[in-house]
């Protein structure tokens, strides 16, 4: 009955919390968040076929067994002991012999495709496969990276790695596809359906749970550092999934990207993910209208050339850095009410908006250690939402909560 990728994790957090020595006992949270991750695990075998024809449930187990585990650093050998090694013949079949038209994305590193492996007996497994741009060194050092850090990791909100393929020439992730795109397509993309305000709190929460368990659920603490819209995507049910750690293993601040629990560098370095978190708040709640926020921007600067430029950027706006610090400029210069997406307003119960707006401006503070740890972000968004659901029970028929309150944020960039 008990499934064994759930066996394993619930073994070793009952292991850690028996250590002899109570300074190498992990913190209740931390015990939490991995019995949460045991129950879906759980939940996740028996509700779904994995397994048969691919390796997924197989890589689990091995990945988290103690031979495994008390291996600090992973050699390529054990990472291919960890995760499945594809053959490229059957990366090229499964996407057409990387057909463009099966292309579904591209990041800074590589094209991603979509693709389909074959089950005996069972229907088609779709993929999806991040071809890694040959000539850069980046890339390899990211696909590296990110396949190192992925098959170690197992969270409902963490996409999960199904495989690789490496050799001279050719650098290919395959991870479990998922069919809602990011919700950067969601928040920018054209002839998208709105996300209602309780889905955008929900993907919300589930962000802030994928990062909680990379800071304290992990055996190390993991600093994403790459969180933006483009690296939550979404499942059939809209479940985010954080994705993109390649990037969070280089930079100057990363430490590699992953450490033992230094408290210094960890502070550092976690309250950057609570940043990136809060600027995803403020796109959240935000429109994309780029109307309403060159308006804004031309009284901001009240300059009267912008309107000559206006028409130039305006075919530019589709970057969503631009729009990120756009917004950022002008919630510090106008009440944030003002700048809400259109097919939200009305929707929003102001109790909620009040915790939602508090926990995003914590997460902003200029000074890192103000801000909140991401487990308490998580709870309070939890609060936020029962608070949003409390408000719909009790007014059934009201689409029109009124906002009364004025929140001008004030911030400085990091
Ligand atoms: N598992 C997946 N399922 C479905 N679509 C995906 C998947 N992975 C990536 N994509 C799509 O491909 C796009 C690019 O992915 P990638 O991880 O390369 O992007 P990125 O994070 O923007 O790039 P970078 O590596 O520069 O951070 C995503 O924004 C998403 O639309």
């Amino acid at each position: 009955m008990i499934a064994p990728a759930c066996w394993e994790v619930f073994l070793d957090i009952t292991e850690r919390c028996l250590k002899f020595d109570p300074n190498e006992r992990p913190a209740m949270g931390e015990v939490e968040v991995q019995l949460e991750l045991a129950m879906s695990l759980q939940e996740e075998a028996d509700n779904r076929n994995i397994g048969d024809g691919i390796m997924l449930h197989t890589y689990i187990g091995s990945c988290f067994s103690k031979q495994k585990s008390s291996s600090k650093k992973q050699s390529p050998g054990v990472i291919q002991e960890l995760c499945h090694r594809f053959s490229l013949a059957d990366l090229r079949k499964s996407t057409n012999n990387f057909d463009e038209n099966r292309i579904i994305g591209r990041g800074g590193f590589g094209d991603v495709y979509k693709g389909y492996l074959k089950r005996d007996g069972a229907s088609d497994y779709t993929i999806a496969l991040k071809r890694m741009y040959r000539k850069s060194r980046q890339g390899i050092t990211e696909f590296k990276n990110e396949v190192e850090l992925l098959c170690q990791l197992r969270h409902p909100n963490l996409v999960s790695l199904i495989g690789f393929y490496d050799d001279e020439n050719e650098s290919i992730i395959v991870y479990e596809y998922m069919p809602n795109g990011s919700l950067h397509d969601h928040l920018y993309g054209k002839n998208m359906k709105p996300l209602s305000w309780k889905k955008r709190l929900e993907i919300c929460i589930g962000v802030a749970r994928g990062l909680h368990y990379l800071h304290t659920g992990a055996k190390r603490t993991i600093f994403h550092q790459n969180l933006c819209p483009n690296n939550i995507l979404l499942d059939t049910n809209m479940v985010p999934k954080l994705s993109g750690f390649g990037l969070s293993l280089l930079g100057p601040r990363s430490i590699a990207g992953i450490s033992g629990y230094n408290v210094k560098n960890n502070t550092f370095s976690v309250a950057y993910d609570v940043y990136s978190f809060g600027v995803i708040l403020l796109l959240v709640i935000c429109t994309k209208d780029k109307q309403v926020i060159f308006d804004k921007i031309d009284k901001m600067r009240n300059n009267q050339d912008f309107g000559r430029a206006q028409s130039g950027v305006l075919e530019e706006f589709s970057d969503v850095n631009q729009v990120s610090m756009d917004i950022y400029d002008l919630v510090q210069r106008f009440p944030l009410e003002e700048m809400i997406d259109p097919t939200l307003v009305g929707k929003i119960a102001p109790a909620c908006w009040e915790e939602v707006i508090d926990v995003a401006e914590r997460c902003l503070k200029q000074e890192p250690n103000e801000r909140p740890t991401i487990g308490e972000v998580e709870m309070e968004l939890e609060h936020a939402l029962e608070l949003q659901e409390e408000a719909d029970h009790a007014y059934k028929t009201s689409d029109d909560y009124i906002l009364v309150s004025t929140t001008i944020f004030n911030f400085e960039l990091e």
